[in-house]
């Protein structure tokens, strides 16, 4: 992909002042996104996930702040966290990027609809507001939209409140209010989360199609790397406020690059696997306020070494990049040569989860 991102996010970099001291929620963050993918961020709860993507429409609340890097759209800055006289100003976030250029759906539907006008009412005011309609037309483009996303019957939904329609419709109609107004980019954080799988699928499947109509791109945040199988196109995995991989996604489920990515993938139910065997990620993510030295997964890393307690690995191009397209795949794992630094040569480190890795290769001959 060589054409100018859509989106580029550089060192991002976002705090937390709070009363037990300052979280570094996200820390040097990096990506971009292309015109018309779609861009998976994935990982455990407390990764940053949701901060990053506020961070995009610079929503982040006080006792957060963008404290460096910057997130660019079309050549604009939006955020310039290290000289915020370069930002873009709130005037401008609000009136041309917010919902025109770059919309938002949350994991509660109830965040964004107000449950004492219809959804019609909601939808025709947003695209009133943005676009240049009058209300008769408005009405329309939000009944077709409506249908568009596959709910039944859309003109008398319209007239229904948001407490009518199940969890899935919601969730549809979310979808339908971002569409509406056109934007180039849709952040969608966990909006399929709290469905039953039935209706998270029958949901993705649609975003595709949509997305494939429309051309719009997406950042889809999950913790489910199910979903990104599904939906993505490239994906950041994030880790206690680092990306600590960035792959296409085929690559990725072909070849994970980060220890941390294959402990996820091993966490995936699948079909040709007993349930037992699950491999679940040993121990549980570090609390933001004092994280681990040196590389942050290698308290619950089966591979990590003595070097991983000091040397703190960002993520770099590696090896086996070369895949079907010319996406770069990164890795913040010092065991690839990219970094060069004895991990070949460092003795192993005694944890919970190396023990673990060790205990799963011995005792679990087939005996399922
Ligand atoms: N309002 C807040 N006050 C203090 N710290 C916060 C606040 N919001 C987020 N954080 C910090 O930022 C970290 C990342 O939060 P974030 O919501 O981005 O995680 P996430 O990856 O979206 O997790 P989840 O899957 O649970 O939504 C949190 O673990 C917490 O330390
Ligand atoms: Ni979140």
């Amino acid at each position: 992909m060589s054409e100018q991102p859509l989106l580029s996010v550089d060192n991002l970099t976002v705090e937390f002042d709070t009363e037990a001291g300052i979280v570094r929620a996200v820390d040097d963050v990096s990506f971009d996104i292309h015109g018309g993918e779609i861009v998976g961020l994935v990982g455990e709860s407390g990764a940053g996930k949701s901060v990053t993507g506020r961070s995009l429409l610079r929503l982040v609340e006080s006792p957060g702040a963008i404290v460096g890097g910057t997130v660019t759209f079309r050549g604009q800055t939006i955020v310039d966290g290290d000289n915020p006289e370069n930002s873009m100003s709130m005037d401008r976030l609000r009136s041309e990027i917010r919902g025109q250029e770059i919309s938002l759906i949350f994991q509660d539907p109830m965040e964004s609809l107000n449950p004492v006008f219809t959804v019609g009412a909601q939808m025709r005011e947003i695209i009133e507001s943005n676009r240049d309609v009058d209300g008769q037309a408005a009405r329309t483009a939000a009944i077709e939209m409506l249908h568009e996303v596959g709910i039944p019957d859309p003109e008398s939904r319209y007239d229904e409140y948001p407490h009518e329609f199940s969890g899935g419709m919601r969730q549809r109609v979310l979808i339908a209010m971002a569409l509406a107004c056109e934007p180039r980019l849709i952040v969608a954080d966990e909006p399929t989360t709290a469905l039953d799988v039935t209706v998270e699928g029958q949901i993705l499947r649609m975003v595709q199609e949509l997305q494939d109509k429309y051309d719009t791109s997406f950042v889809w945040i999950t913790h489910d790397m199910g979903v990104v199988a599904e939906l993505c196109d490239r994906v950041n995995v994030m880790y206690l406020g680092e990306v600590v991989e960035q792959a296409g996604v085929r690559d990725l489920f072909r070849d994970p690059a980060h220890p941390y990515t294959e402990a996820l993938l091993s966490s995936i139910p699948r079909p040709d696997r007993d349930v037992e065997l699950l491999q679940t990620i040993a121990g549980r993510m570090p609390n933001g306020l004092d994280p681990p030295e040196g590389c942050r997964f290698h308290p619950r890393c089966p591979d990590a070494r003595d070097v991983c307690q000091t040397v703190r690995p960002d993520p770099r191009l590696v090896d086996g990049t070369a895949g079907e397209r010319d996406s770069a795949r990164r890795a913040a794992c010092v065991k690839h040569d990219a970094f060069d630094v004895g991990y070949d040569t460092s003795s192993p480190l005694d944890t919970e989860a190396t023990r673990l890795a060790d205990e799963t290769e011995v005792t679990v001959p087939d005996e399922s």
